[in-house]
């Protein structure tokens, strides 16, 4: 049952509203409202603050009208969506026809206004002088109210002279109707007297202001060059305002050249702001993570050259509003590039703690990686396009078919660490194999028992072979849930010291045309699902994730895929691409593709004869190395994001539209319509 705050009644567009302030004592947003007797004769008071539960505090409005006019009016608002509140003078003509058109009652306020001591005042949001009357005692009641007899010599002289009373309250708040893109909108309620509009309006200011989660100062990196050079203005006419509208300080730097961000984000200090910003791309974004990540290492003594180092999470959020080429890191976390939604979800102040993987060659660490890692294939194509700049975005393509054209496999030794769950699958796949000798019914996937033939096992839980074939068969059930917001998996993967093995580490050696490491989906306009679908980023509910914490668990996935594929004809190489552009959720079902859930990799490329071997590719950018280990590290970088609500997407129209293809001759109308929304 929701405990209600406050009750009070307003109009909204002329209609009789009722307005409520409760707590959603069952966590439940839709559901869950109160019912129509509970408080219509309820008395509005202030609100003890100790009440107001940020998190589950909504406000819901219910029309009072018989007949109920289609208006668009929310039924409920989250308090963490509320913008800004203002107490705002209603307008003569709004007084007028709201006043006077619903209820008629016909005592006369002749007698009122005699009381009235009318005074000039500035107007709160123009410069215009208006008349205010300064008796707060003063009371309207519907119908009663003729501007004409309380004023007759102003009204008709001077239009430009208003009644000034503060019974208008506007609250710009986030819609998300359309729970996927996120928009701004303003209501605004008339309520019968100053007083009342009074009361409303500190109320709704003591809800904001508990509204911890939200950034209050920000650090924001603009790089003009972004994408087709954008960017400044993106950030400019949409995104700032909207900071603005909801009293965020933003303090922005436009970035002069390369590394500008990540070198002030090092050696400056930062102690003011709740949160940095960035307005680009995924480079911009690998920038901002860098800073952050190297100077919390650098602070707390860290040597991030030891390849076994456990990176510690910064405590500022990093946000990011979409406009480079790619976008794939706001893809994988919100679902769609959209600078307006990306920015509300900034200032909602959502939270998305994502898993950050460290890379290191033979001589220390290079990079942080947080979408992708390719030696190969996509390497190459980063390789060559670096050298085809002046070509634009068009030079992606070139390079992929000049690729694509070569077919070349690089042979390599992998040693992966396996994934506590995947661990457990092997382990249980094996004990499986002997429970099947004597009799048992199989459930082994053909696949893993290849696998672990083909394996070195170094460690196995004598443990699980006892246990039964229910629960076996439970394990090996593959997982392939999506990450989306709220993820149960996320949130229980670890918690479960059920499944905390030792973890498993097997060798993989041949020909391979692309080696990927991905620790996100990597959604774009060019790949419907990403590559990797159900990688996990490492999100949970902030609820959860401070219980958790406080009992000294460390949640989340903390795993990423690695997605092998084995030379083949160029048949086989385009029907892999075909899959990651239109549908790779069942990409380790082509024959030389091979995918594994892992928490460590170390791919070390066999050089034979004079063959040069491939490039190294780490979030777009090229790196060194003999040999690559890439590590990774759960929840260590906190993101100012929703995650993506898979369920909202499916439904969304977008979804059954065929995504773009890697080439362009493949490129069909609908598919360019596809890529102009922009949605994944
Ligand atoms: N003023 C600048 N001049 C030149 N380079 C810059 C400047 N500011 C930032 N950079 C660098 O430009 C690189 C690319 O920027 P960014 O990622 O924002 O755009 P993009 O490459 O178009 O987008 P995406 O990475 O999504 O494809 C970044 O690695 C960053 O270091």
């Amino acid at each position: 049952m929701p405990s209600i705050l406050y009750s009070t009644t307003c109009f909204i567009k002329a209609d009789l509203y009722r307005l409520r302030i409760y707590v959603d004592n069952q966590n439940t947003l839709e559901e869950s409202v109160p019912s129509a007797t509970d408080s219509l004769d309820f008395t509005a008071t202030d609100i003890p603050i100790t009440c107001i539960k940020p998190s589950f505090t909504r406000l819901h409005l219910q029309s009072l009208e018989d007949k109920r006019t289609i208006r668009n009016i929310p039924e409920t608002i989250a308090l963490n969506h509320l913008l800004n509140v203002k107490q705002t003078t209603s307008s003569p003509r709004k007084i007028h026809k709201s006043f006077s058109q619903s209820l008629q009652a016909t005592t006369s306020i002749n007698a009122s206004s005699e009381r009235t001591t009318p005074s000039l005042e500035q107007s709160q949001d123009s410069t215009r002088v208006t008349l205010s009357s300064n008796n707060s005692e003063m009371k309207f009641k519907r119908g009663q109210f003729s501007f004409r007899r309380l004023f007759p010599s102003l009204s008709t002289q001077n239009s430009e002279a208003v009644l000034l009373v503060k019974t208008s309250i506007k609250i710009d708040y986030v819609d998300v109707s359309n729970s996927i893109r996120w928009n701004t909108k303003t209501l605004e309620l008339e309520l019968e007297t100053e007083e009342l509009a009074n009361e409303l309006y500190a109320n709704l200011n003591l809800c904001l202001s508990t509204l911890t989660q939200r950034p209050r100062r920000l650090l924001a990196f603009v790089n003009p060059l972004s994408g087709k050079g954008h960017a400044r203005v993106v950030y400019d006419k949409k995104v700032l305002p909207i900071f603005q509208q909801a009293n965020i300080a933003v303090q922005t730097i436009y970035t002069d050249r390369a590394n500008h961000a990540q070198d002030h984000i090092i050696n400056e200090p930062l102690d003011e702001y709740d949160g940095l910003i960035c307005a680009g791309g995924d480079g911009m974004f690998a920038e901002l993570c860098h800073g952050l990540l190297l100077r919390t290492a650098r602070d707390r003594e860290i040597n991030i050259d030891d390849r076994q180092v456990n990176i510690i999470r910064p405590n500022l959020r990093i946000g990011i509003i979409p406009a480079g080429s790619t976008d794939a890191v706001v893809f994988g976390t919100t679902g769609l590039n959209d600078p307006v939604t990306s920015a509300l979800q900034i200032i909602a102040g959502e939270s998305l703690p994502i898993d950050i993987t460290t890379v290191h060659n033979e001589s220390g660490f290079v990079r942080f990686m947080a979408t992708m890692l390719a030696y190969g294939f996509f390497g190459d194509i980063i390789h060559q396009s670096d050298r085809w700049r002046c070509l634009g975005p068009l030079r992606y393509d070139l390079a992929g078919f000049c690729q694509f054209v070569r077919n070349t496999s690089y042979h390599s030794e992998l040693t992966i660490t396996l994934s506590p769950h995947d661990s457990a699958r092997m382990c249980h796949t094996q004990a499986a194999t002997s429970l099947n000798s004597v009799g048992g019914t199989s459930s082994v996937a053909p696949d893993y028992q290849r696998l672990i033939n083909s394996s070195s096992l170094s460690l196995i839980d004598e443990s699980l072979k006892n246990k039964s074939m229910d629960t076996i068969n439970k394990i090996v059930t593959p997982n392939v849930t999506f990450c989306s917001r709220n993820c149960v998996l996320c949130a229980e993967e670890k918690a479960d010291p059920e499944k905390v093995h030792s973890s498993l580490q097997i060798k993989r050696e041949g020909r391979y045309t692309t080696v990927n490491c991905l620790n996100m989906p990597c959604r774009c306009a060019k790949s419907k699902y990403g590559m990797s679908p159900f990688v996990h980023l490492g999100k949970m509910t902030l609820g959860k994730q401070e219980s958790m914490f406080a009992f000294g668990i460390r949640l989340g996935d903390g795993t990423f895929d690695l997605i092998l594929v084995k030379r083949s004809w160029r048949t086989g190489f385009l029907r892999f691409l075909w899959q990651v552009a239109n549908d790779s959720r069942t990409i380790e079902d082509l024959p030389h593709v091979e995918k594994y859930r892992v928490s460590e990799v170390l791919i070390r490329p066999i050089n034979t004869g004079r063959k040069r071997g491939g490039n190294w590719s780490c979030d777009g950018e090229l790196i060194n190395g003999n040999e690559i280990q890439v590590r990774v590290h759960r929840q260590a970088l906190n993101l100012f994001a929703s995650g993506i609500q898979f369920a909202e997407h499916q439904k969304a129209e977008n979804l059954k539209k065929p995504a773009n293809l890697w080439f362009p001759c493949f490129r069909t109308k609908k598919n360019i319509k596809y890529e102009e929304s922009n949605s994944f």
